[in-house]
């Protein structure tokens, strides 16, 4: 399909369409959000059955089964510890898998795909909030830069293949995210699934204190993934932009603040020591969502709900207790 800059697409709710990534956080909302609004024929593959940085296999599957619209929510993902940790996982394999899809959805004939980034694109000191103008705009936050430089390289595929092919490739941008099927990882995963799991091993175990990372003093913007997936099947419907596009809550909370929210709905009762040896990070993230929500779109579910929600979620389901 051509690409434009003008919105509403049709997209027919028995099309076929890929989820990449589907097992993850995000990849299960947006299954969970397009099986709600009605789309019949999803197709999915777990990394175990294709793996996405492999580009015979990812040729070789688009070859076969054509679908015609792509989420792209495969991605290697984690927190500021595996970010400064593992970056050469997190650049090469974030490269892999983007370059394998995009360029085999285009070829293989996808009317559209969606690529999701992540606000770590942005400039460590961007000015705030942070609007989609301030991409490459000034130094990385080193923590993640590895990253986010994947996510770059992502956003600017989308807009190349755009440009010169005209095809209908879209990016958006979430902010931080967490919700069910998050991953709880002690020290891999993002800041609001560890505390949760920390406090909550910490409230079953009888311990007295719970170490939580930096200053505290950080600030972030947290949206629950149900918000998420229902932005991103929004922007499937009805944006076609070169531009990418923030997805955020608007809302943002300290670290510290987080720690008690998460401390309280956890019910552990101990005290927080903060450790002033890890990595703060960027020392704030708020985006500037106003593009998005001229389009007509905006968050439902409050910081506090989606906690609330997502601790039931972790109680009934993991097994790590
Ligand atoms: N979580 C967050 O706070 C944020 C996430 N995002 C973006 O959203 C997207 C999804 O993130 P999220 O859901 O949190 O991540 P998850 O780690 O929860 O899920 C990622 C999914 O990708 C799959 N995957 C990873 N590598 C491969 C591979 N080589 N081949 C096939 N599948 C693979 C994983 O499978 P397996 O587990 O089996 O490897 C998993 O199902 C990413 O693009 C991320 O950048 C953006 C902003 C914030
Ligand atoms: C989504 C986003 O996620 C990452 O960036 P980040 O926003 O820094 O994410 P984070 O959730 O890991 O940390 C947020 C803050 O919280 C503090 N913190 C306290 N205690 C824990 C803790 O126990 N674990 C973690 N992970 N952080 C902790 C931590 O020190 C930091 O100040 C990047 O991967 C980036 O690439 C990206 O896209």
């Amino acid at each position: 399909m051509a690409a434009t800059d003008t919105a509403a697409l049709k997209v027919d709710k028995s099309a076929k369409i890929f989820v990449a990534g589907h097992r993850g956080l995000v990849g299960s909302a947006v299954v969970r959000r397009l099986r709600s609004a009605g789309y019949t024929n999803i197709i999915l593959r777990s990394h175990s059955e294709l793996d996405l940085t492999i580009q015979s296999a990812v040729k070789t599957f688009f070859s076969i089964e054509k679908p015609q619209y792509v989420i792209l929510a495969a991605a290697k993902v984690g927190g500021i510890h595996a970010n400064a940790t593992y970056p050469a996982d997190f650049i090469t394999i974030n490269l892999q898998i983007q370059t394998n899809v995009i360029d085999s959805a285009y070829r293989y004939g996808v009317k559209k795909l969606v690529f999701l980034g992540s606000s770590c694109i942005y400039p460590k000191h961007a000015l705030q909030p942070i609007s989609e103008s301030a991409l490459l705009t000034g130094p990385l936050e080193p923590t993640n830069e590895w990253y986010a430089i994947a996510k770059i390289a992502g956003i600017k595929m989308c807009q190349a293949y755009r440009i010169q092919y005209k095809w209908d490739a879209i990016s958006a941008m979430p902010t931080n995210l967490y919700g069910p099927n998050d991953n709880f990882h002690p020290e891999n995963a993002h800041v609001l699934p560890a505390l949760m799991r920390r406090f909550h091993e910490a409230k079953v175990s009888g311990a007295k204190e719970v170490v939580v990372w930096g200053s505290g003093s950080p600030l972030r913007e947290f949206l629950h993934v149900d918000d998420l997936a229902d932005a991103v099947v929004f922007l499937l419907e009805n944006y076609s932009g070169l531009g990418h596009v923030n997805v955020g809550s608007g809302k943002e909370v300290s670290i510290k603040e987080l720690a008690e929210l998460v401390k309280e709905v956890v019910g552990f009762e101990g005290a927080l020591v903060w450790d002033g040896s890890k990595p703060d990070g960027t020392p704030r993230k708020l985006m500037d969502n106003s593009t998005l929500a001229k389009l007509g779109w905006e968050p439902k579910i409050s910081l506090r709900d989606g906690v609330v929600g997502t601790y039931e979620w972790y109680v009934k389901y993991t097994k790590q207790q």
